[in-house]
């Protein structure tokens, strides 16, 4: 699914109303019917209905909403903030309407002190500002969004299209933004919805559709993607019924080291849960027994060194492997960071690099030089900042992941939430599988090892960055939903990754 900017869905806007044809008026209908039948299905009649409108066409869509639920026997109060001398003309015309059929439940507010009273079970609906947001809020606006977010433990509040305040494309980071329950957002998610640093704001978000139109989004490119099932069916790859093991692929994988070999398991058990045809781990000589009573079915190679793998690179071009994966556990010793860059230098093709492997392209700058065009790249936000540097805000850090992953022609994804993919020719996809019960030691380590069996199967680099991601996430749902959030582990996301394959494409 595309992710367009606030230009972009006014184009959208405009060009369904061109070529549908339809009227800007009935458009608006359109929106803010699909609002009020939400709203309807999740509240009764008896709660008093406070709804906030600024003067743009978000506004307008208040006013819609207000008319609709009256006429649906709602206690409907309307509220205009007069931010603004000139309203759009979609607004006037809507207002026009509502004050012929209700004149006495409007209200037009100039200041704070002009904030009603809400009765005990009354919801808040923002229709302040939406994708129209041309610049942070001040002033006495800003203190009516202060007063909406200081009601957020009293009543529900649900935002049209976006929080007031919240930015489609640009940070928002320090702006007075309201603080919504629930977000009823058309057509499309916005990026603001995707970044930690809004956390606060949007709530659950839903999308309605209005049917803008589909030329229009199919002909409009754009650089910004939010994963769906749809496209994970186009990728995936129903395995042959004339396969051998060979079929599938050889993959190595560097992991583990004295203390942290838990994290060579549980990615060579995610590896091989994967599809892979056949796994081989390069452990450490203190690895070795761990990995082959813990994991059967993959095969170690033994490292000269005790505690940590220091001699990986050894004969890696002519032993026939698909794919490598390195970095779970491994430590950051100089001797790692040394057969690290030889490995490189001698593979030459896209491999999986996580966790202290990137710590030590950190440690070592030059390296990141040599990685193999086309590897994925794993970090978490803290190994980000270690590769890449700080930045001032989401936005910032965003441009910068698509920047490096441009320059150094790779594939680089930044963990989250909602977890970002940015590819060589530019594009980012967002992930919107998985749940705060992945916030657990070595659910990292089993992506690497879903990563790494994926591209030794000979999906292309980004094929297995888009369904690796989309996988592991889902099938982290799938043990959340059997288990809890709390209860489950890394190894329940390996678990579920079976139903993630059945289920969640
Ligand atoms: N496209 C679609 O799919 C559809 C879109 N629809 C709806 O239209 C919405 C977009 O409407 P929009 O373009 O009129 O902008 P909107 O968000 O109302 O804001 C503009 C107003 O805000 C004001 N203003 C801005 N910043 C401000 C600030 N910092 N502080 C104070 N004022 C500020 C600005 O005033 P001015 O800058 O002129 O002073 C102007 O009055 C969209 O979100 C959706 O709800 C649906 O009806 C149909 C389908
Ligand atoms: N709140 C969340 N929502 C969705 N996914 C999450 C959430 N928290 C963590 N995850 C996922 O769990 C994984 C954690 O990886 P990482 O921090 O590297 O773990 P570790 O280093 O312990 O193995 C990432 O893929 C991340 O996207
Ligand atoms: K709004």
């Amino acid at each position: 699914m595309k992710i367009f900017s606030a230009a972009q869905i006014r184009e959208a806007d405009a060009f369904t109303i061109a070529h549908e044809p339809i009227s800007s008026t009935h458009l608006m209908e359109r929106a803010a019917g699909q609002c009020a039948a939400w709203l309807e299905d999740h509240y009764s009649p008896s709660h008093p209905v406070y709804i906030f409108c600024g003067k743009g066409n978000n506004g307008g869509d208040g006013l819609v909403i207000a008319r609709l639920m009256l006429g649906h026997g709602y206690d409907v109060h309307t509220c205009i903030l007069q931010h603004s001398s000139k309203a759009s003309p979609d607004h006037e015309h809507q207002l026009r309407t509502l004050q012929q059929l209700h004149p006495t439940g409007i209200y037009t507010i100039g200041d704070v002190s002009d904030f009603p009273e809400l009765p005990p079970n009354a919801i808040i609906i923002d229709a302040i500002f939406g994708t129209g947001m041309s610049r942070p809020v001040d002033g006495w606006v800003a203190g009516i969004i202060h007063l909406i977010n200081d009601q957020r433990h009293k009543h529900p509040i649900i935002a049209i299209d976006m929080p007031s305040g919240l930015m489609a494309d640009e940070s928002s980071v320090h702006n007075p933004v309201v603080q919504a329950h629930t977000t009823l957002s058309f057509e499309f998610y916005k990026l603001a919805f995707l970044l930690p640093e809004n956390a606060p704001y949007a709530g659950d978000v839903h999308i309605l559709p209005i049917g803008l139109h589909p030329d229009y989004i199919t002909q409009t490119p754009a650089r910004y993607h939010l994963s769906d099932r749809e496209m994970m069916r186009t990728i995936y790859r129903p395995r042959d019924p004339f396969a051998h093991k060979g079929t599938y692929g050889h993959a190595l994988l560097i992991a583990g080291s004295y203390g942290k070999m838990g994290a060579a398991v549980l990615s060579a058990r995610a590896c091989l849960r994967a599809g892979v045809g056949l796994l081989t781990c390069h452990v450490p000589q203190c690895g070795t027994q761990i990995m082959q009573i813990s994991e059967p079915a993959a095969m170690c190679i033994t490292d000269e060194d005790a505690h940590y793998s220091t001699h990986f690179h050894k004969g890696i071009s002519s032993a026939g492997y698909k794919a490598i994966g390195i970095g779970p556990g491994i430590d950051k010793q100089p001797g790692t960071a040394k057969s690290l860059e030889m490995l490189m230098d001698a593979w030459q093709r896209p491999m999986v690099i996580d966790a202290d492997a990137l710590n030590l392209l950190s440690v070592y700058p030059y390296l990141l030089y040599k990685v193999p065009k086309g590897s994925l790249l794993t970090p978490h936000p803290k190994e980000f900042e270690r590769l890449f540097g700080k930045t001032a805000n989401d936005i910032a850090r965003l441009e910068l992941l698509s920047k490096k992953a441009v320059e150094l022609q790779l594939y680089i994804l930044l963990k989250g939430r909602y977890t970002a993919i940015a590819c060589p020719d530019g594009a980012v996809y967002f992930n919107h599988t998985g749940n705060p019960g992945m916030a657990t030691g070595g659910s990292g380590d089993v992506l690497t090892g879903i990563l790494t069996g994926l591209l030794a199967q000979e999906y292309t680099p980004k094929a297995a960055m888009l369904l690796g991601v989309w996988l592991h996430g889902y099938a982290g749902d799938l043990a959340a939903a059997q288990l809890s959030q709390e209860a489950m582990t890394a190894s329940d996301i390996i678990s579920s990754l079976g139903n993630a394959f059945r289920e969640g494409i």
